[in-house]
């Protein structure tokens, strides 16, 4: 499953930072607006440790993590949908991505340049967000004017399609997004095509500094606003993220203890974009791989099992399930299949997170 956010931001905020040290890719992060002008893809393993708990009783010969995909997409500026800055390009980047991750800057610091001339994150997510609707709208009111012509002829396909633009023009004329436009499961299909921007889910990542955890209006600012508007908010210090990235694990362990923290920022972040995305973890453990597969929230047993391959959904004949928790409290299949812990699933078995599956299919 492809899974794929786009960081987005004004320029300068710290994304290439940010990215650098969720990919250790090491790619340009220089103190001047602008500096990323390609989008830069990296692949993130989704930190899990049920993984190792699995491996140690299975000791295979490979671990698999769920990955999330990341693009670092340059700073966007006012007018980028009229093409300032570097418009449009990047507008296109957004597009191909499941989630908006906003990097909002939260951090005082005179020697790196704002944009705007001061550090603001209300205003910087305004800006942000209007650009996106205007884009948005651009789009919505070129399909009125393409459908319109067939919805006038009787098209009943084009007549829907029209009445839900025009509801979303009026929405994103405010400088809404369509995500607050409470559509439903059927109109959010119809619009799939367009393939707007401000439908995506959304979280912000406010980036502070060292110190900037607490005591920090700017961080209250952003985290009010995003509780208004229901978005995830994680506050990170980007700039130290990249130094701990940079650490073997026996130096990250002892500088996390040293900052009182449990964990680098960057697990939370990936497990927030897990989680906005409705996204659960199931496993396949076997010796010669440990693997965690990304499945939807909700999703059956023969869904899951496409995930793997379709032939695994097309043939489904049904699911050995073990849950995590007996799984490691047993001490692996062969045990808890013995206490009777390993179920017989079939098709409308809807598949609980941390789950370790044997698919049996015939095609
Ligand atoms: N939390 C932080 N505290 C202090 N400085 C930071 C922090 N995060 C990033 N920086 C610094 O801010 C500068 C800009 O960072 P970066 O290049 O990552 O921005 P960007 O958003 O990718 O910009 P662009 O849109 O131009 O690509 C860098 O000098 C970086 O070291
Ligand atoms: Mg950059």
């Amino acid at each position: 499953m492809s899974l794929k956010c786009g960081i987005v931001g004004l320029p300068n905020v710290g994304k290439s930072t940010l990215f650098n040290a969720l990919t250790k890719a090491g790619i340009e992060a220089a103190n001047y607006p602008f500096c990323t002008i390609e989008p830069n893809v990296g692949i993130v393993e989704v930190p899990d440790t049920r993984m190792d708990e699995l491996a140690k009783i299975v000791n295979p010969q490979k671990i698999q993590p769920a990955i999330v995909e990341f693009v670092d997409i340059a700073g966007l500026v006012a007018g980028a949908s009229k093409g300032e800055g570097l418009g449009n390009q990047f507008l296109a980047n957004i597009r191909e991505t499941d989630a908006i991750v906003n990097v909002v800057r939260c951090f005082d610091d005179d020697n790196i340049v704002h944009v705007a001339g001061k550090v603001d994150p209300i205003a910087d997510i305004e800006t942000i967000g209007t650009e996106l609707a205007l884009a948005d709208l651009a789009s919505v009111e070129k399909a009125i004017i393409r459908e319109g012509k067939k919805a006038k002829s009787g098209d009943k396909d084009a007549q829907k399609l029209v009445s839900i633009m025009e509801r979303l023009q009026a929405h994103l004329d405010q400088g809404l997004p369509v995500r607050s436009a409470g559509l439903d499961a059927e109109e959010l299909a119809i619009i799939k095509p367009l393939c707007l921007l401000t439908v995506k889910p959304a979280m912000y990542v406010a980036n502070v500094a060292e110190d900037g955890f607490s005591n920090n209006p700017f961080l209250d600012a952003l985290t009010e606003l995003a509780n208004k508007e229901n978005a995830p908010v994680v506050a990170v210090c980007a700039a130290m993220e990249a130094e701990i990235a940079d650490l073997d694990d026996a130096d990250k362990a002892e500088f996390l203890q040293e900052m009182g923290l449990e964990e680098p920022g960057l697990n939370r972040l990936i497990r927030a974009g897990y989680d906005l995305l409705g996204l659960q973890t199931y496993f396949t453990a076997g010796v010669k791989e440990v693997r965690a597969w990304t499945i939807h929230k909700g999703d059956t047993a023969p869904q899951a099992a496409g995930v793997i391959h379709t032939d695994f959904e097309r043939g489904f004949i049904r699911a050995q399930v073990i849950a995590f928790a007996d799984y490691i409290a047993l001490g692996g299949e062969a045990k808890a299949k013995e206490a009777g812990k390993m179920r017989a699933e079939g098709k409308e078995y809807v598949v609980a997170d941390g789950d370790v599956i044997n698919f049996l299919f015939n095609v």
